[in-house]
């Protein structure tokens, strides 16, 4: 038997649980939120889709969930510029919820903002081994990057986004198979940043897209596939020369979390821009 928890059942964490039960990714879905009106709300709403799933909400589950997708927190609003900015509002949420946690040994996977600092800060706090904390942000962001890609009419593939998930985000342009000149990557990362603020603006927040590859993300650890290199917030430990936390990289995924950073060839800018966004995490980390 399979079990997913979902922490924080809001607009992202709601329709994870949703298409979670929707593509039979579990056999249980353990759901939780502090507001439990919206808690029951969610349970009922997913019920009464008569998916064949069991859905629990005892806290006390969370510990033996083979996936938990951690979306609890505040999310940006129009006036808040950066991911990075939501740092102070949310540690106490990880704080709390890291008591909820205590004992967890399957994967966790980090959605809440700032993505790659929360993740790192999960590992420490509830010392669980850092392959098991995988951050999520790049399989959206990567999205974006082909979008916006074939927008700029630039060909070639695949599209990755490593790096922070937010301002220090790295486009990888050096495995286009195609050369774009630095001013024309500046101007595609400056699009880059401002990718979800329309969404958020217009809707109040992300939600299908983030969900969408989450999902994926779960189903690539529950079904244990490591075939796929997928961008995501990994904890380094000496890969591509960083250490002491969670950024962007390529990796192979499965039950066990990250089984794999993949090291690939960065080119010069893409090198700086790496270590720029560690240098920025870090910091992040320092102040947290
Ligand atoms: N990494 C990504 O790619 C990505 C994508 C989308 C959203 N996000 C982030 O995900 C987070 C959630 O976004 P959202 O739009 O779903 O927000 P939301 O406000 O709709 O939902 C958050 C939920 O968390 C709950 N919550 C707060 N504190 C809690 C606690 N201590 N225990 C349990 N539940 C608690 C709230 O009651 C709320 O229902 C935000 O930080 C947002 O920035 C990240
Ligand atoms: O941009 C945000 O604040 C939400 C999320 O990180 C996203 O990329 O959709």
């Amino acid at each position: 038997m399979s079990s997913l928890a979902v922490i924080g059942t809001g607009r992202v964490g709601g329709e994870v649980a949703f298409l979670a039960a929707a593509l039979g990714l579990a056999d249980e879905l353990i759901l939780c939120d502090a507001v439990k009106p919206l808690e029951r709300a969610q349970v009922l709403d997913i019920s009464h889709a008569a998916y064949d799933v069991t859905i629990e909400t005892d806290p006390a589950l969370l510990r033996d969930a083979d996936v938990c997708i951690f979306t609890a927190g505040r999310p940006r609003t129009p006036d808040v510029k950066t991911r990075a900015d939501l740092l102070t509002v949310n540690l106490p949420v990880i704080d709390d919820c890291c008591r909820a946690l205590r004992g967890f040994g399957g994967v966790l996977i980090t959605v809440t903002n700032p993505m790659d600092v929360n993740n790192f800060l999960f590992s420490r706090c509830l010392d669980l081994e850092p392959s098991r904390c995988v951050g999520f942000g790049g399989q959206l962001d990567s999205a974006r990057f082909a979008l916006r890609l074939a927008k700029e009419g630039i060909a070639g593939g695949p599209a990755f986004i490593l790096g922070e998930h937010g301002e220090h985000q790295v486009p990888v342009f050096s495995r286009l198979g195609t050369g774009v000149p630095v001013e024309k990557r500046e101007a595609v990362l400056t699009a880059l940043r401002g990718a979800s603020m329309e969404v958020i603006k217009g809707k109040g927040g992300t939600a299908f897209g983030p969900a969408a590859h989450i999902t994926r993300l779960a189903e690539t650890v529950l079904s244990d596939r490591r075939d796929e290199v997928v961008p995501c917030s990994c904890i380094v430990d000496g890969e591509y020369g960083l250490s002491g936390l969670s950024i962007g990289l390529p990796a192979r995924v499965g039950r066990d979390g990250v089984e794999e950073i993949v090291e690939w060839d960065l080119d010069e800018w893409e090198t700086a821009k790496l270590n720029e966004a560690a240098g920025f995490i870090k910091k992040l980390c320092r102040d947290a």
